[in-house]
């Protein structure tokens, strides 16, 4: 049995609610709260584990090894270690007793990668551990349930390579999201927010190919690629004026030439498209890839367009998950952002977006306990601080709330399937 932890700080310590007295002071949200909160040393401990060993993406060997020997070591789980993917695992738990008809399957999403140089600087050590929390927070209500309505599987999926490459497309393919009824999981930020607009992308490097010559000696014997690479960026931004608004493209050159004296043969560019519906990213693509093509005929060099494999889709809403989400979060003393600015404008992209035209899904962003920016070298402070703990802890009691609303109620959960099939749907439509 689980026992109560009433501590908390941070943005909702104002109203001073802990966690439980926000949830309910008892019941099933009363345990789920506690059940993490007897967990939270050895959930720390993972997440600083995962923390202080950067991994990029798909090479997250030890943070999948840290992953898998948690799930080893809780009771009741099976764990499927290099679950599609290399650094990718599976554990899951079935409620006991006899099952009879559907089986209500809910999966709790890890990611688990870190950005180039700056380490967890978008805090997916703290994904890691809210989705492990939750998933073992609402094992051990469900333990407690002798009631439940429905049989429960709680899958935990360990999905690498978010920031780049996009494993959750991946895993799509290979089949491993299949007969999930609804994932959960939830992305650190600088607010707490039920859903940031999550655009739709496509990244793509470009190759130019000249000819390098002495630059003072025989320039005009030389095909200079760094021209190449300069008009492809120039053209990009002439072409920003006749952009949407809303579209997105954003690029470094990764490869500019070795030397001045050398006419550069060889420049690399790496380019971000993005559009807020995956409808419109083929428009986008086919227009850049014009800049791209019309920088290498002025130049005379030779050009070379890779697409990445996996293009990140938008997100799907679902009102009615979001509703309970921001249901029990306020109740833990959650304050949700009313920032138009940032509600209404594009966040980022995420290939939870894949996810959520398969599964009906919610991927509600999480404040940690400071004011710092995603992608910055105090976000990966903050991620390490202890203070995102109970930040961390909160989200994770939201979110198995949120799950255990849905198997406590099964109209809550078709109100949740019927609206994902008509916003994809509308959504294929437009
Ligand atoms: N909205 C989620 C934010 C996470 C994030 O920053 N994702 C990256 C993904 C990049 C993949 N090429 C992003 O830049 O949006």
């Amino acid at each position: 049995m689980c026992s109560s932890d009433q501590g908390g700080r941070g943005r909702g310590e104002e109203s001073g609610l802990s966690a439980n007295e926000g949830a309910s002071g008892g019941g099933h949200e009363g345990r789920v709260s506690s059940c993490i909160d007897d967990n939270k040393t050895k959930l720390h401990s993972l997440s600083q584990d995962i923390w202080s060993c950067p991994e990029l993406a798909y090479q997250e060997v030890k943070s999948h090894d840290r992953l898998v020997a948690f799930f080893h070591q809780e009771e009741g789980w099976r764990v499927d270690s290099h679950f599609k993917l290399d650094t990718a695992f599976r554990a899951c738990w079935h409620s006991a007793g006899v099952a009879q008809g559907h089986e209500v399957s809910l999966g709790f999403l890890c990611e688990y990668d870190a950005l180039p140089g700056i380490g967890h600087a978008c805090g997916h050590n703290l994904i890691a551990e809210v989705g492990a929390a939750a998933a073992i927070g609402l094992k051990a209500t469900l333990e407690d349930e002798h009631k439940l309505p429905v049989q429960v599987k709680v899958t935990v999926l360990g999905t690498p390579a978010e920031e780049d490459g996009g494993g959750k497309v991946d895993m799509l393919r290979e089949g491993a999201f299949e007969g999930l009824d609804v994932v959960f999981m939830a992305h650190p930020s600088k607010e707490d927010a039920t859903y940031l607009p999550c655009v739709s992308e496509q990244d793509v490097t470009v190759k130019y190919h000249g000819k390098a010559a002495h630059a003072s000696a025989y320039p005009w014997r030389g095909i200079n690629a760094l021209d190449a690479a300069v008009l492809c960026y120039n053209n990009l931004s002439a072409f920003r004026q006749q952009m949407k608004p809303d579209w997105r493209v954003h690029g470094i050159i990764k490869n500019g030439g070795v030397k001045p004296n050398i006419i550069p043969d060889f420049t690399e560019l790496e380019y971000y498209l993005r559009t807020p519906s995956r409808t419109e990213l083929p428009i986008l693509k086919a227009k850049a890839e014009s800049c791209f093509r019309s920088a290498a005929m002025a130049t005379g060099c030779e050009v070379e367009i890779e697409f990445t494999r996996n293009q990140y889709d938008n997100i799907l809403r679902n009102s009615a998950l979001e509703e309970l989400y921001e249901r029990n979060g306020t109740a833990l003393g959650m304050t949700f952002t009313t920032d138009e600015d940032v509600l209404k404008n594009e966040s980022g992209s995420t290939d939870f977006g894949n996810v959520t035209f398969a599964v009906p899904g919610i991927h509600p962003y999480f404040y940690i306990g400071s004011d710092a920016l995603n992608h910055t070298a105090e976000y990966t402070a903050a991620a390490g601080d202890e203070r995102a703990q109970f930040f961390a802890l909160r989200v994770a009691k939201a979110l198995a709330m949120t799950a255990l609303d849905l198997l406590l109620d099964p109209e809550l959960l078709q109100k949740v399937k019927q609206e994902f099939m008509e916003t994809r749907r509308r959504e294929e439509q437009r």
